[in-house]
């Protein structure tokens, strides 16, 4: 926790590096002031769910962002949770440890954002007009960050039960309790709050740039919102929902270019991607998925894949494989020999580095982006594309770093199922059972290494 807060305007170490400047091992850094996105609203209002996913795209789409939630630092600072009498508004000492513990939580987040992260998301209940103005003195007045309040508000009583029920019960805070003594109480300590819970209002606080969201999306109301980052944010945020569905992901069936070992290119399935289509077909129709929709890339290999799948079909140029530019169709061996120099630098740092004339795993994120926010405004979609390309929307669902992206195993003829569940989602790797070669190319102990399984010249037949 911290300890000291510094008063400059200007965090240390802290400077705008447009995407061109970056040296191999940083992301681009497009935010040239940070920013704090504070949350507002009641308990069970899905704060924490806005909180943890916005922080997920944001750091997606190379913003690094962190999420700070006040009930941890609550828990931290007091004995355990013994009941809803703790949020009680005449609960004097209660209300002096949280008061302490909010200002220690914005003190962190400073510290975090002095040392050179974009966004933090403050996740609190911030529910009056003075914790506000507590969060305005010290982000903004005392440290020049930009503020944005994100408000959630819920009058359906289902919604809110639904997230009492599914994450609530469960907390720290209710070990030692069963789900109906924890509803109870939850409860009662919403209706403390409510005592003193005052909405965000733009008369009353007229300078404050805030969005509201009302029954998770029904309405919006944007308020001053500031820059592009503050804009992406609202944009996001206007386009998630939360009803249940189910994404698949799943590459074309093994084409004849990864039969040679070549990279790219636009070739037909072989005959066992052949095969792999129709499996994927029965495997589709088994699942009897209302309102499926199917999108592929522009390439053969995943058109021919969905041929038999009987649902609505949209082609994104999008979802077209990675770009690898002078090394179109050409194997792994022949790049190592033709270009030594690249093949060590893309194991160098596989994510930022871009093929001449290609592109890289960072400008792949770029041109995904507008496929995630369709993704999150759709039910359930197959989406059938090719290896980079799904590595970069499972990062994105499973929140993994820049650095683990680029080897997530998205291996042939296996269909991978994304669930959403409280906070995040499961997956399923359903592999169907027809053989295929294997296209993943792990990282190497020494950049430049070639796996045996990748050094095909002179080899004949290779099934
Ligand atoms: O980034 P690496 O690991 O090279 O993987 C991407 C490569 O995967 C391949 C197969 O090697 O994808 P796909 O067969 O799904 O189209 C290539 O086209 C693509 O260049």
């Amino acid at each position: 926790m911290a300890d000291s807060i510094q008063n400059n305007h200007q965090p240390a170490g802290w400077k705008f590096l447009n995407k061109e400047t970056y040296e191999i091992g940083e992301r681009a850094n497009y935010v040239n002031s940070p920013h704090v996105i504070a949350m507002v609203g009641l308990p069970a209002r899905g704060k924490t769910y806005i909180s943890k996913k916005l922080s997920r795209y944001l750091n997606w789409i190379g913003i690094n962002t962190k999420v700070f939630n006040l009930g941890e630092y609550r828990r931290h600072a007091t004995a355990a949770y013994k009941s809803h009498d703790f949020f009680r508004q005449d609960n004097t000492e209660a209300m002096a440890i949280r008061q302490q513990c909010a200002v220690e939580a914005l003190q962190d987040v400073c510290q975090w954002l002095e040392k050179g992260g974009e966004v933090a998301v403050f996740d609190a209940t911030n529910s009056t007009k003075d914790r506000r103005n507590v969060i305005q003195n010290i982000v903004v007045d005392r440290m020049g960050f930009k503020l944005f309040f994100v408000e959630s508000i819920c009058d359906d009583p289902s919604i809110i039960e639904q997230n009492i029920m599914e994450v609530k019960v469960s907390s720290p805070d209710y070990t030692n309790m069963n789900k109906d003594a924890a509803l109870t109480d939850f409860l009662k300590r919403i209706e403390h709050y409510q005592e003193r819970y005052q909405p965000l209002d733009e008369e009353q606080e007229k300078n404050v740039a805030f969005m509201k969201i009302y029954n998770t999306g029904e309405k919006v109301v944007v308020h001053k919102h500031e820059g592009h980052v503050q804009a992406r944010i609202v944009y996001y945020l206007m386009n998630i929902h939360i009803t249940p569905r189910t994404i698949y992901l799943t590459r074309h069936g093994e084409s004849e270019q990864n039969l040679q070992g070549r990279i790219g290119g636009d070739s037909n399935l072989s005959a066992r991607g052949v095969q792999y289509a129709n499996a994927l077909a029965n495997y589709i129709k088994a699942q009897n998925i209302e309102g499926l929709r199917v999108w592929t890339s522009w390439l053969k290999r995943t058109i021919q894949t969905v041929a038999g799948v009987p649902a609505p079909q949209e082609r994104w140029k999008a979802l077209n494989e990675i770009d690898a530019g002078i090394c179109e169709e050409m194997t792994y061996e022949e790049i190592k020999e033709k270009y030594p120099e690249d093949f060590k630098a893309r194991d160098q740092n596989k994510f930022a580095y871009r093929y001449p004339r290609g592109e890289s795993y960072e400008d792949l994120v770029a041109r995904l982006e507008p496929v995630i926010m369709e993704l999150e405004r759709q039910g359930n979609v197959l989406v059938v594309s090719h290896q980079a390309v799904l590595r970069c929307l499972l990062a994105y669902f499973l929140d993994n770093s820049a650095d683990e992206l680029p080897y997530l195993r998205v291996p042939l003829h296996t269909v991978i199922k994304l669930t959403p569940v409280a906070y995040g989602c499961r997956v399923e790797h359903i592999k169907l059972p027809i053989d295929a070669v294997d296209t993943h190319r792990g990282k190497p102990k020494n950049p430049g290494e070639l796996e045996e399984k990748f050094i095909l010249k002179g080899r004949k037949n290779l099934l």
